[in-house]
């Protein structure tokens, strides 16, 4: 059985722009893999209503953000709309050492600074939205950001889509279900990849010896 080779975690790195629904697909596929865990990152912007504390994000003020930029804390950090983002560092190395899959939902900033580090544990998607109507229904929809922010997210939309040539695999989120499968076959297929079953040579030699 597969699941019992060790292999190396790897880092599956989800970017789009704001409102194409990242965030959805992410919590959908925790919700169904034991296999996986978020990175949970540190942010400066203040939370949404709804968003907690340690699940959504790790809300931190500017100055305590800055102070953990000089502790080298991060693995990658950015400024994202005004705001600092950062993803903390121990949390992902622990787990990757352990077999773990990270997900990580970073902008594109944060992707290419993760596969500048580790650029063969990175596995990375871009999710884009059917249409710019669509998107801007979906920011809306989620009336949780004030009307300005909305209006900045549907700016930085295509700054953010110039990226998407740098991902591994592109999924066009018309429905939830559908670029939910495709996300997990990527997990799926990303899993079994030779190089990063790092107990398949001995198993397969002792295999040869049995026979
Ligand atoms: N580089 C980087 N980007 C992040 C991090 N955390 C979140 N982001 C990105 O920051 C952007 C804004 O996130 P957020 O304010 O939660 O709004 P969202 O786009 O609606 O989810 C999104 O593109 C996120 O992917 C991080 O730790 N590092
Ligand atoms: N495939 C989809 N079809 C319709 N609405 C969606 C879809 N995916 C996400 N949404 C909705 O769009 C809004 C933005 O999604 P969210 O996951 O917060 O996006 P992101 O994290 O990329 O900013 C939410 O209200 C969410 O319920």
């Amino acid at each position: 059985m597969s699941e019992e080779i060790a292999r190396r975690g790897m880092m599956l790195v989800l970017s789009s722009p704001s409102g194409a629904g990242k965030t959805t697909l992410a919590r959908r596929l925790l919700e169904d893999d034991d296999g996986l865990e978020m990175s949970i990152s540190c942010t400066t912007r203040p939370p949404r209503p709804g968003e907690q504390e340690g699940r959504d994000y790790f809300f931190v003020d500017h100055d305590r953000f800055i102070e953990m930029q000089s502790q080298d804390a991060f693995l990658e950090w950015a400024v994202v709309f005004d705001n600092r983002y950062g993803t903390p560092r121990k949390p992902v190395e622990d787990a990757l050492s352990m077999g773990r899959d990270v997900l990580f939902d970073v902008d594109w900033q944060g992707a290419q600074k993760l596969r500048g580090n580790a650029a063969r544990d990175v596995v990375s998607v871009f999710v884009l939205p059917p249409s710019a109507r669509a998107l801007e229904e979906r920011l809306r929809q989620r009336a949780q950001d004030h009307e300005d922010v909305v209006k900045k997210r549907m700016q930085g939309a295509s700054n953010e889509i110039q990226h998407w040539e740098e991902y591994d695999y592109v999924i066009v989120n018309s429905d939830v279900e559908r670029s939910l499968a495709f996300l997990k076959a990527v997990l799926a297929a990303e899993r079994v990849r030779r190089d990063r079953q790092t107990g398949i040579d001995p198993f397969v030699k002792s295999l040869l010896a049995d026979l």
